[in-house]
């Protein structure tokens, strides 16, 4: 079971993230669009992304501009593993998928589909063709897209699309060290997403990872996946 973190800001607390088990890390480059505190200057998501490679951990980009010539831009400056796409207002296709592999080859697509509804079954399918992965998620807002809302959404329609759609599937949305067995149990998804149940938020929207939380999701993670034999 893949266990994706996010949003990592600073280098030590990725570390600390890291040896806590994460395979997947995510952040969000500095870039427009996005929650401002959590975006990173570019020398430290390449640090921080060094260290990842160096342990074989997954590195993962966020991307919450709408504009995907300046995703390209950023995709080519950083070569991540994966690149996360999650705006408010620009989605994946296949023009952009066959883009993305000419300017970092290595880097695999992530689209991320919001859940409100069953409708959400027919988006995940369309993305399907050409994205590696595709991450469910609740919550859009304007400027800061999908994503990072805390809060869990219908995992019905999940399992329904982890059955139907032939790409590996992350779960994400409000998920917890409290509930991330339930929703493998109940989903069964590739791999598992989590931002704010595993983080300490402060005044402003300046966060940091709670290691003790992100330790204990990975683990409840790989407990229920285990005893499923997932
Ligand atoms: O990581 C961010 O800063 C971010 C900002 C804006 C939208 C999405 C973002 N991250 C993604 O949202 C999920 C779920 O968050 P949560 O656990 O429900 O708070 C997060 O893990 C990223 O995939």
């Amino acid at each position: 079971m893949i266990k994706q973190i996010y949003s990592l800001i600073q280098y030590d607390e990725s570390v600390k993230t890291m040896e806590a088990g994460a395979d997947n890390i995510g952040l969000v480059p500095m870039q427009h669009g996005g929650v401002p505190a959590h975006r990173v200057p570019l020398d430290r998501v390449d640090k921080i992304f060094a260290e990842a490679k160096r342990r074989g951990v997954t590195s993962v980009a966020i991307m919450l501009t709408n504009d995907p010539e300046e995703m390209l831009q950023l995709a080519e400056r950083i070569q991540p593993d994966i690149l996360h796409i999650a705006g408010d207002g620009y989605a994946a296709d296949a023009e952009f998928a066959k883009r993305l592999k000419k300017v970092a080859p290595h880097t695999e697509l992530m689209q991320a589909v919001l859940v409100d509804g069953e409708g959400a079954i027919a988006r995940a399918k369309s993305f399907a063709p050409f994205v590696d992965y595709i991450l469910l998620d609740s919550g859009l807002a304007p400027d800061t897209g999908i994503g990072a809302s805390g809060v869990t959404h219908d995992w019905n329609i999940d399992a329904k699309i982890v059955k139907e759609v032939n790409v590996p599937v992350i779960e994400a949305g409000g998920m917890g060290p409290d509930n991330v067995a339930e929703a493998i149990e109940k989903i069964r998804p590739y791999g598992v997403d989590s931002l704010t149940k595993t983080s300490i938020k402060y005044e402003g929207g300046n966060m940091e990872k709670d290691i003790p939380k992100v330790k204990a999701f990975c683990e409840a993670a790989d407990a229920a996946a285990k005893k499923l034999g997932l």
